[in-house]
């Protein structure tokens, strides 16, 4: 056992937003990728606003960082699986050039993510019937297929609002796709707000998982959140995500298992908040000092032996 597999990185979401560009737009590339070294981060996701391979591979090699991967929209039900793996195919050779590793993918067709909706209702949340489950599991699949031959994997992002969210949903997913084709994005955050569930979900599923995010949860943010029926919008500016450590989710147990059950992979900090009320850096650091000190520094001993 050895947590040395395992490599650590933080997502550009808590300096710029994809789902909401307008937030974080002063935060330029450069500031990001340096923000990452300084916290001594291996690597991130690429976000909406990064440019072209070639400029990218030179940033990130002046600084010696890793691009992990990033994440992909389907539409298997709204577009079909032509149109869909055809903008597969693009995002795919993007990902080849800047040697990423993992190709995100989550189903958005009837996704309630970006919309004024209530994303905690759970007889509000998007059901997909018998034969859409078809289309999507088989979709997927086949998305796995072209992420292969780019040499990526494929890992499915549960996603609150979204037709894959609870922990029954995420399990007809598994059960549906190939494990060769289709690993899971395992999300602390989104994994505990769909049921809390997050230590069950990671068991059940720890043979399947092939990439990570740390994602923390502020519990009285959650709850004023829950009962005022916000979006998803509203309540990740209100703070209701937040970095490990730094919020409700234990992470030592989520940790010693997937050391236990030798993961090998990517676990990349993933806190979308506020950049002009979450100083990203500090908060990177907060995630960095959290990480040493209570995973990687307890850990030692126990799993790396
Ligand atoms: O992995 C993710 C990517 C984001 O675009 C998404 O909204 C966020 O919640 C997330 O977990
Ligand atoms: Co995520």
């Amino acid at each position: 056992m050895t947590s040395k597999q395992i490599k650590w990185g933080i997502a550009p979401i808590g300096w710029r937003n994809d789902d909401m560009p307008e937030i974080g737009a002063g935060n330029t590339l450069a500031h990001l990728l340096s923000d990452v070294v300084v916290a001594k981060f291996e690597g991130t996701e690429v976000g909406g606003f990064f440019p072209e391979a070639s400029i990218l591979n030179k940033e990130i090699e002046l600084r010696q960082l890793r691009i992990v991967g990033q994440w992909f929209s389907s539409y298997l039900i709204r577009d079909g699986v032509s149109a869909t793996a055809a903008l597969f195919h693009e995002h795919c050779a993007y990902l080849q050039e800047v040697n990423a590793e993992v190709a995100v993918v989550s189903e958005q067709t009837y996704s309630v993510q970006n919309e004024e909706r209530n994303v905690f209702a759970l007889n509000l949340k998007p059901i997909l019937t018998d034969e859409e489950w078809e289309i999507v599991c088989q979709g997927v699949d086949i998305l796995g297929g072209i992420a292969k031959t780019y040499g990526l994997k494929l890992a499915y992002h549960s996603h609150m609002g979204t037709v894959v969210q609870t922990k029954e949903e995420v399990k007809r997913l598994m059960e549906g796709t190939d494990p060769n084709l289709v690993g899971l994005l395992y999300d602390t955050g989104h994994t505990f707000i769909a049921d809390g569930e997050y230590l069950s979900v990671l068991d059940t599923h720890c043979q399947r998982i092939n990439h990570v995010h740390f994602k923390d949860v502020r519990k009285d943010v959650l709850t004023t959140c829950e009962q005022k029926g916000l979006t998803f919008r509203q309540s990740f500016l209100r703070g209701m995500f937040t970095v490990p450590g730094d919020g409700c989710i234990d992470f030592e147990p989520v940790f010693l298992r997937l050391v236990e059950k030798g993961y090998q992979g990517w676990i990349v900090v993933e806190a979308e908040q506020d950049p002009e009320i979450a100083h990203p850096l500090e908060y990177a650091l907060k995630a960095r000092q959290y990480i040493d000190s209570k995973l990687l520094k307890k850990s030692i001993g126990t799993v790396d032996s």
